[in-house]
């Protein structure tokens, strides 16, 4: 097959795996900087271009769309659904998991567990915002937070109050959590492809931090989920329609809980911790299910 991966840098961990899994498969494979392909949208045959050239005859796109250029991003995979070019994650999933509000009304919608979840612009009535999560502790996350940075512990009230003053002064939505103190700086990543979970791990905080991510000084473990935790990593992914994505749990008191999917979830720590051969599982969906125009929504979305 022609496979095309969007990905801004070729050189990344996760991008030369997919092309090493790509190729041991025996297929070719593009990796295209996604900001530098354009798009003819006036005429009915839809066109992609890149560098004078139209882009033709692919079977397949992978996008590996970074958050900070996730509008253009999905215009781009939006144009290869248009053109009837199958893509492993489609643009409007990838937009949905990209909204951390639509994806959480989404989930508890589809009466997945979630960590008690209270969201506001303005902060008129913040006592009424904590009080609908329990009350301290809580966790007050920036909306357009990644890699931890913009999720911050918040033990009292009044710590609270003036964090989310904070944040309002600078013009930004806020989210507040209940507080999964049970889950002792830990969470569990899962990756799921396909309806499957082929892989996951544990990750956890490193000294005293609250929050698991590995850029923060996080590590990772194996682990051995439980059937729960199976079926709520599916679930959420499958809410969110996408068919490769990695799902973060937390483990709660009242069973799982999911905190975010993400539609390009990073192959790196995933693989060294478990040994597993997640790109290869990856290409080999894409070789099962790429199917021209069998796309949902067909670049309507
Ligand atoms: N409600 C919560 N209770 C306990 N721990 C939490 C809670 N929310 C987040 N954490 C911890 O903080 C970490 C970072 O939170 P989260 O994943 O929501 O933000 P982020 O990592 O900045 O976002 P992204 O993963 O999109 O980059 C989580 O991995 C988890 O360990
Ligand atoms: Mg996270
Ligand atoms: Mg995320």
């Amino acid at each position: 097959m022609r496979l095309l991966m969007l990905a801004r840098n070729a050189s990344l961990y996760s991008h030369r795996r997919l092309v090493e899994a790509a190729e041991a498969r025996g297929h070719e494979i593009d990796v295209l900087d996604t900001l530098r392909i354009y798009m003819n949208i006036t005429s009915l045959r839809p066109e992609a271009r890149h560098n004078g050239r139209s882009l033709e005859g692919y079977d397949a796109v992978i996008p590996r769309i970074g958050a900070s250029i996730t509008s253009y991003g999905t215009a781009v995979v939006r144009q290869f659904e248009m053109m009837g070019v199958w893509s492993v994650n489609e643009s409007v999933a990838i937009g949905r998991s990209r909204d951390k509000l639509r994806s959480l009304q989404l989930l508890s919608r589809a009466g997945i567990g979630l960590p008690v979840t209270a969201f506001a612009h303005e902060t008129r009535m913040t006592d009424d915002v904590l009080d609908i999560v329990g009350g301290e502790p809580v966790v007050i996350k920036l909306l357009e937070g990644t890699q931890g940075v913009g999720v911050v512990l918040a033990e009292t009230r009044r710590s609270a109050k003036s964090v989310i003053e904070a944040f309002r002064g600078a013009k930004v939505d806020i989210l507040v959590q209940e507080f999964i103190k049970e889950a002792g700086g830990s969470d569990i990543r899962m990756i799921v492809v396909g309806g499957k979970v082929i892989a996951a791990m544990k990750r956890q905080g490193g000294d005293g931090d609250f929050r698991s991510n590995l850029h923060r000084g996080g590590s990772a473990s194996k682990v051995r989920i439980t059937p729960e935790e199976r079926s709520t990593a599916i679930r959420a992914a499958k809410v969110m329609g996408l068919n490769v994505a990695g799902v973060d749990i937390l483990r709660s008191n009242h069973g799982p809980v999911v905190m975010e999917v993400n539609s390009s979830p990073g192959l790196e720590g995933i693989e060294e911790t478990t040994g597993f051969d997640v790109a290869d599982a990856i290409i080999e969906f894409v070789e099962k299910n790429a199917t021209p125009g069998k796309t949902k929504t067909k670049g309507k979305g």
